[in-house]
Order: structure tokens, then sequence, then C-alpha cells
């Protein structure tokens, strides 16, 4: 079983990473289990941040591994929080927290007619920090922002994060349906085709 450290600390992402990643046969060390702090996520793309915490944890663990950067865009709000979703309510002086995440999410929408939105989720694997040929998988799910959060499963913005064609929230989802039509599991069923693809080096 090939051993990939994965570059994040987000509990929720873990969870949902895990489900799928041990049915591939991977077998999937958190990079807080190894001691690996928080990269810094500077950038203004998913891809370039997830290619940075990637690398950053291969460097740290020598290690393959694999990070995401994810996030929601919001059309009425020109894409945002976009990159910056784990920080949105801090970047108006609140906290970092999903709770006052969707607060402000929720509150910058009051009075507007569009709600539509989706989930980003860029994955990057790399072999080794320096890995000259990193896998890079997309995956985008569309829905709605809804005022009153519905559901109890999830994380982040998923109880405001209505899918219309299955009638609920993302947070109103068993683990296993999430997996089934997440940004992150379409972007991680990608990448694993692209990484059994891959010839040598
Ligand atoms: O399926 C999702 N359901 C709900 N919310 C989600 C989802 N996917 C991303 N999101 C939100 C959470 C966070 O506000 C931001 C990700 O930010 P992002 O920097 O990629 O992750 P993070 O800082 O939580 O953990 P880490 O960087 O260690 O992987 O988008
Ligand atoms: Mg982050």
């Amino acid at each position: 079983m090939t051993k990939v450290v994965l570059a994040s600390n987000n509990a929720g992402k873990l969870r949902e990473f895990s489900a799928i990643l041990s049915e591939a046969g991977l077998e999937m060390v958190p990079q807080g289990a190894l001691g690996v702090p928080e990269a810094e996520e500077p950038h203004p793309t998913f891809l370039e941040n997830a290619l940075a915490k990637a690398r950053h944890a291969s460097r740290l663990t020598g290690l393959p591994a694999l990070a995401d950067d994810s996030g929601l865009c919001v059309r009425a709000l020109g894409g945002r929080p976009g990159v910056h979703s784990a920080r949105y309510a801090a970047l108006a002086g609140g906290e970092k927290s999903d709770a006052a995440n969707n607060r402000r999410l929720v509150g910058e929408l009051a009075s507007v007619q569009d709600r539509r939105a989706g989930y980003v989720a860029v994955l990057v694997y790399v072999e080794s920090a320096d890995d000259p040929r990193p896998i890079v998988a997309e995956g985008y799910w569309e829905g709605e922002i809804i005022g009153e959060p519905r559901g109890g499963n999830g994380f982040g913005y998923d109880p405001h994060f209505y899918i219309p064609a299955l009638g609920k929230t993302a947070a109103e989802l068993a683990p296993a349906q999430k997996n089934a039509h997440s940004h992150r599991a379409m972007a991680l069923q990608s990448l694993l085709r692209a990484l059994r693809a891959r010839g040598g080096a």
C-alpha cells in the first residue's frame, strides 16, 4: 500500500478523503499526525495554494503528498469568498470559524435574489517536494445559498449549501451521499484516474 501524507488540517476534509482513499488501496496519513504545521496559503488561485500545501507536506515528511484547496464561489458576490473562504469572516475583523464565515455570507446575501453558488476543489498530488510532474484535478458542485441552516453533517458552509436536484443541503446528506456528488469527491476520482494512468518517471 502506498503511503501518502494528506496535506490538510481540516477534519471534515480528512474524513471525506479517507473514505474514498481506503477503497482505492492508498494509506493516508494526516499531516498533523506527522507533526507538519499549517502551510501558508497566500496565492490568488486554488491551484497555487494546493501546490504550496502539497510541497510543504512532502518536503517535511519525505512522502508523496495530496493537498486540497477549496472554497465557495458565489455568483452575486463575483466569485467570493473563493480562495478566501476559510478566512472570510477573519478578513472582515471576525473570528476564523465556520460559524462566523456563515454569518458573514448569509448577511451579505440577505437582500440578494440570485442565490447561485458553487463549491470548487483543486487537488494536487506530488511524489516529492520538487516533483516536476504534479498531478492536478478539479471538481465543481453547483448549488444555492439558503439563509436558514439545515442539517448536521459535513462542515464549513454545508448547512447553507442547498442542492436543488437533491432537495437537500450538503449538511443533510449522509457522508456517502456527499462523497457521491461533491466537488472534492469528483476531483479525487479524477486524480486517482490520472494517477493510475500515469507512466513511470
Ligand atoms: O465540502 C465542503 N463543505 C463545506 N465547506 C467547504 C467544503 N469544501 C471547502 N469548504 C470551505 C471550508 C473552508 O472555509 C474553505 C476551504 O479552505 P482551505 O484553505 O481549502 O481549507 P482549510 O483551511 O479548512 O484546511 P487546509 O488548508 O488545512 O486543507 O472552503
Ligand atoms: Mg487552509
